[in-house]
């Protein structure tokens, strides 16, 4: 079974249909990459797999449960975590607060054991070292590190992530992508990420690409195939990436 399942979902804004009958599997523990031009779809994608939207038609189903209309607050205790492009920290609390919220919320963790659990999470990205700064004193990048901490304190079953490697060094980009595989291969989580720049990054990443087209998936594989292919290359890459 796989641990997320769209059947034919749609959404649509007035007359654009943002994302028009998708069909996707996703399968415990993979690494899959969303790639595609600007209003490709990707962001209406992730919002109906996180229920920011409900779809129009189709079904989301995850972990076996049919999650077409539940609320973003309901998925995250089944174990969708998702970051966000910008994201939106709780500015005043600090770094470890920020993160010890997703071990409460997400993974029902009590103050005490989700504020050790925020302290291996900060760890593991890298930034314990702000530990007891506030969260609206950290740069951008930090802020996206410290997401994905929280992300992760959830302990959840699958991560969407949304260029969360954008604007990175090549060193943090290893860093994260040594992470992101080992919690894949240790506990199994699926990884979801979108990519609009960073090929390099995907190709390291990725074991499957869906490469999204105005609301459609174009195509969908092996990564090497997938970013290989003519097409790809020519319309929606502009150049060799592999
Ligand atoms: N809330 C909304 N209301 C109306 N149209 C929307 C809304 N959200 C997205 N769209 C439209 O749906 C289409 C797909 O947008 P979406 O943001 O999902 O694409 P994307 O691939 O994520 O692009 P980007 O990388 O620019 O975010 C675009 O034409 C966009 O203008």
């Amino acid at each position: 079974m796989p641990l997320l399942k769209l059947e034919n979902v749609t959404k649509r804004f007035g007359g654009l249909v943002a994302v028009d009958s998708i069909s996707l599997e996703v399968e415990e523990g993979e690494a899959l990459g969303i790639v595609g031009p600007n209003g490709s779809g990707k962001t209406t994608l992730y919002n109906l797999i996180s229920g920011v939207y409900y779809p129009d038609e189709g079904r989301i189903i995850f972990n076996g449960e049919d999650i077409t209309k539940l609320p973003p607050h309901r998925r995250t205790p089944l174990g969708l975590a998702r970051t966000f492009q910008i994201p939106r920290p709780f500015g005043s609390a600090t770094v470890i607060e920020n993160v010890a919220i997703g071990a409460m919320f997400g993974a029902g963790r009590d103050v005490d054991s989700a504020l050790r659990e925020a302290d291996e999470m900060l760890e593991l990205v890298g930034i314990d070292h702000l530990r007891d700064k506030e969260a609206k004193l950290l740069t951008p990048l930090e802020k996206r590190l410290m997401e994905l901490a929280r992300a992760l304190a959830m302990k959840p079953k699958m991560l969407l992530l949304d260029e969360v490697m954008a604007g990175m060094n090549p060193s943090d980009i290893n860093r994260i992508l040594d992470l992101l595989d080992r919690i894949r291969k240790e506990e199994k989580v699926a990884v979801v990420s979108m990519v609009e720049h960073l090929m390099h990054a995907i190709t390291r990443f990725a074991e499957r690409v869906v490469v999204m087209h105005q609301g459609k998936k174009l195509i969908e594989g092996e990564t090497y195939e997938v970013l290989s292919h003519p097409e790809v290359i020519e319309v929606y890459l502009g150049k060799k990436v592999v």
